[in-house]
């Protein structure tokens, strides 16, 4: 059988020999295609490679009757409905590894051309103005850089920015203080980075959580005269608060590769002289581009010789017989993982799960990545799956234990999930009932009865008349509606928990309101 490889964005040709050579694959390199061409084309095709600038929508994927897998070569599948793809059992596979020197590199040379205003000396030269005033620069050395998104590529920006003689701090969800002592950079909240920076470097995936992260509220945190560099995703740092700090004198320069619509050239960013620029250009050299194209190759070939692909970004197909048994947990195992990130706000280092009951003599591991999932999901937006997740936790140095007991306790069935940070533990507990679905049965040290489900509010307070009735009365004041409510204590007039369930998602400035009223400790909202 001989499958058919549309390459709609230009690849390296000496990156995607795998697929020359493969006896059973005929390639098509069809690049600038418009949007309709593509969903026209793309019926007659196995495979699709990409890089950024096709957009696989979902029309394209439903379009895609033939299709198997979507080859990203690069690391952002931001341009691919990934959603879509699970939903028609396309495979994504991405190069996760082959750009990351090429984009460090790149984000350097913006750091260098910012600070010594190389871009815009250029330019008057080239114009004929010989000017030696207006380009004045700062040194590197012994200014703070700080780094948000301390992965692969912020990982080697830092270690780069340190030869410069920089002193690093960063922060990372997931950063120990071993592997920030490791690297040589100081830990930070994000807070701390940017109010300690001279130099701000984003290397971060574009994700719900990380949308619009450097705004007006952080600017207002930076020191005068701090300059911002963006080789990561247009839209983390908000474009029109950036205008408006440059414009204020704020931000004294900032350069950017990637924009929130690209290509960028109406960009009114690009007006101001502060602005450097190039256009999303941090993989664009030879090397990342046969190394990011040979490992998609790869994974293709590798795909239709029945081989397990190496770097997948969505979820393949569970095979039948296991799913039955496993599949009614996936949803329930994923929500305690959902729910646990809420409990925490350090670096978790262990993730601890018991299943007992049923569980004990079916294969769990399906199970334990859904879990995974849930937990990581904040971090990594779609891009984790319940393939790759027992991967990515291993990369952030995160350890999974599976434990199993026939014993039942209390229930026919139990998935009990403990995180474990330098300081504490945290647990959550929920069983499959028979004939009423999921629930979940323990919060931290609490018995509950809870749907794992929609908008949560998750209270601590002291066990005290009154308090949960303000809170109720605060709710209705705000006309948010409550559909159930929970409520444990440890002892009479001790620490107590509540756990409502709302009809709409709150607003950080309503969980405020819940925080300010009296015997309230603790107030977090859960979105499961
Ligand atoms: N400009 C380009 O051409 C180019 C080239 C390659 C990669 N990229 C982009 O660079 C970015 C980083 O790529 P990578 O390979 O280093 O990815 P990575 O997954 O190795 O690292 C991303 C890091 O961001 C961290 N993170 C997630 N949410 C965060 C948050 N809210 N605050 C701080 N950190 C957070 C993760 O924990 C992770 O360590 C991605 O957006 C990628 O698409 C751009
Ligand atoms: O394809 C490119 O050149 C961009 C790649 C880059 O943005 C990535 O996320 O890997």
């Amino acid at each position: 059988m001989t499958y058919r490889v549309l390459i709609s964005d230009p690849l390296s040709e000496d990156g995607i020999y795998p697929l020359r050579e493969a006896d059973n694959l005929e390639v098509d390199i069809i690049t600038d295609l418009t949007p309709e061409e593509l969903v026209k084309t793309i019926v007659d095709y196995d495979a699709l490679l990409v890089r950024s600038q096709t957009k696989v929508t979902e029309e394209v994927i439903a379009a895609g009757k033939k299709l198997k897998i979507i080859g990203r070569a690069g690391v952002g599948v931001d341009n691919i409905d990934l959603k879509a793809a699970t939903e028609h059992g396309v495979i994504v596979v991405n190069a996760p590894d082959g750009n990351t020197n090429s984009a460090a590199e790149h984000t350097i040379a913006m750091l260098t051309a910012l600070a010594r205003k190389i871009p815009q000396a250029y330019y008057a030269l080239k114009n004929k103005k010989w000017d030696r005033k207006t380009y004045v620069g700062v040194e590197l050395k012994g200014k703070t850089l700080g780094v948000i998104g301390l992965g692969r590529i912020g990982r080697e920006v830092a270690l780069r920015a340190k030869g410069q003689r920089m002193n690093v701090i960063a922060y990372d969800p997931f950063l120990t203080d071993e592997k920030a002592e490791h690297i040589g950079v100081t830990k930070g909240t994000v807070e701390e980075v940017v109010q300690a920076a001279d130099f701000i470097t984003i290397h971060t995936p574009l994700l719900k959580e990380t949308k619009n992260l450097i705004n007006q509220k952080m600017f207002d945190k930076m020191k005068p005269g701090v300059q911002l560099i963006n080789v990561a995703r247009g839209g983390i740092i908000n474009e029109d608060d950036l205008y408006d700090a440059i414009v204020a004198g704020k931000v004294a320069g900032a350069a950017l590769d990637v924009f929130e619509v690209e290509p960028a050239v109406d960009n009114k960013l690009l007006e101001l002289p502060e602005v450097i620029a190039t256009p999303h250009l941090g993989a664009s050299t030879v090397e990342a581009q046969e190394s990011v194209a040979i490992d998609v190759s790869h994974d293709v070939v590798r795909l239709f010789n029945g081989q397990p692909v190496k770097n997948p970004v969505n979820m393949p197909a569970v095979p039948k017989d296991i799913m039955k048994k496993i599949e009614p947990y996936f949803y329930l195992a994923e929500k305690l993982g959902r729910f646990l990130t809420n409990l925490t706000d350090e670096v978790i280092k262990e993730i601890k799960i018991s299943y007992s009951g049923e569980l004990h003599n079916v294969e769990v591991a399906p199970i334990t990545r859904n879990t995974v999932k849930g937990l990581l999901k904040p971090h990594y937006g779609e891009r984790i799956n319940d393939v790759n997740a027992a991967y990515l936790a291993e990369q952030q140095g995160i350890v999974i234990n599976e434990h199993k007991t026939s014993h039942p306790k209390d229930f026919t069935n139990l998935i009990k999930v403990e995180i474990k940070t330098d300081t504490e533990t945290k647990a959550i507990a929920g069983t499959l009932l028979k004939g009423f679905g999921p629930r979940i049965v323990q919060v931290e040290e609490y018995r509950v009865d809870l749907v794992p489900e929609g908008h949560l509010i998750y209270i601590h307070h002291k066990d005290q008349p009154g308090a949960i009735g303000r809170v109720g009365t605060e709710l209705a004041k705000k006309g948010i509606n409550i559909a159930t409510m929970q409520v444990g204590r440890k002892d009479i007039g001790g620490a107590a928990i509540m756990l409502l369930s709302v009809d709409e998602e709150v607003t950080d400035e309503e969980l405020q309101v819940l925080l300010d009223l009296k015997d309230i400790y603790k107030v977090s909202a859960v979105e499961l």
